[in-house]
């Protein structure tokens, strides 16, 4: 069974196509990188994997069960970080990440253990009992992840993780992503327009380009098909042909 299962999922907003018959799957454990510059489609297919949108047309499964029918299956088995979301400015981190796991339903005692394992993790002790409001871009991308982490989730949906971080945050965030998935198997839908990082971290993508498929398989196959020296030409190569 793939991890994720996209069958001609469409989404249209009166006359824009957002999402135009895309299919494409995504194995267990992999980080599998979703690429395509602003406006090509990610963040519509994100929504749709998580029941958050719903699909004009076509399919989704999230480890077999149906986005539309199933979504509350899905987001209990899913982490999600969205592109750009505000923390609630007056929570410490600490209580933010409580308050997420009573989301879940989770026991306190559970709670707890995930939440010290998480704060340790990502290395936000001495910040975690300071007032979300005054955490930097940094830090806030940790908080977020550690959110989307906190009911131990099987898949994790990254939507724009990179933007706004510096060299260092960026690179700690990437071993962090490579270290869910090699030791905890957990399979990583990496969303961005940040090319370098998707090429740094992922084997396989799906490149989309004005809510169309352009390509889906091994970056090194589409690099060599397309004769390009790295992603910034194959991702121009492949919107010029779709052009
Ligand atoms: N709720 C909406 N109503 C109308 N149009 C929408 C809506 N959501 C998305 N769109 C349009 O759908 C297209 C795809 O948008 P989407 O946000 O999915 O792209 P994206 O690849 O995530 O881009 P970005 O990297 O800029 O976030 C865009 O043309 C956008 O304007």
């Amino acid at each position: 069974m793939h991890a994720i299962e996209i069958d001609r999922l469409t989404r249209v907003y009166g006359s824009v196509r957002a999402v135009d018959g895309v299919s494409f799957h995504v194995e267990p454990g992999e980080i599998f990188g979703f690429m395509g510059h602003n406006g090509a489609g990610k963040t519509t297919t994100l929504r749709m994997l998580l029941g958050l949108t719903r699909p004009t047309s076509g399919s989704a499964r999230v480890l077999g069960h149906d986005v539309v029918r199933e979504s509350l299956e899905v987001r209990r088995q899913c982490g999600f970080l969205p592109a750009s979301y505000a923390l609630p400015a007056h929570m410490t981190a600490r209580q933010f990440l409580h308050y997420v796991a009573a989301m879940f339903d989770l026991e306190a005692d559970v709670a707890e253990a995930r939440i010290q394992s998480l704060i340790q993790l990502f290395g936000i002790q001495a910040a975690a009992d300071r007032k979300l409001g005054g955490f930097s871009t940094g830090m806030t991308q940790k908080v977020g992840l550690a959110q989307a982490l906190i009911n131990e989730p099987r898949i994790v949906l990254l939507d724009e993780p990179t933007s706004g971080l510096d060299p260092l945050g960026r690179h700690e965030l990437l071993e962090h992503l490579r270290h869910l998935s090699s030791e905890r198997g957990v399979t990583v839908l990496f969303s961005s327009h940040i090319l370098s990082d998707i090429e740094t971290l992922c084997r396989r993508v799906a490149a989309l380009h004005q809510g169309r498929l352009v390509a889906f398989g091994p970056i090194e196959a589409l690099k060599s098909e397309h004769r390009s020296a790295n992603m910034d030409e194959l991702y121009l190569s492949l919107a010029r042909r779709a052009a």
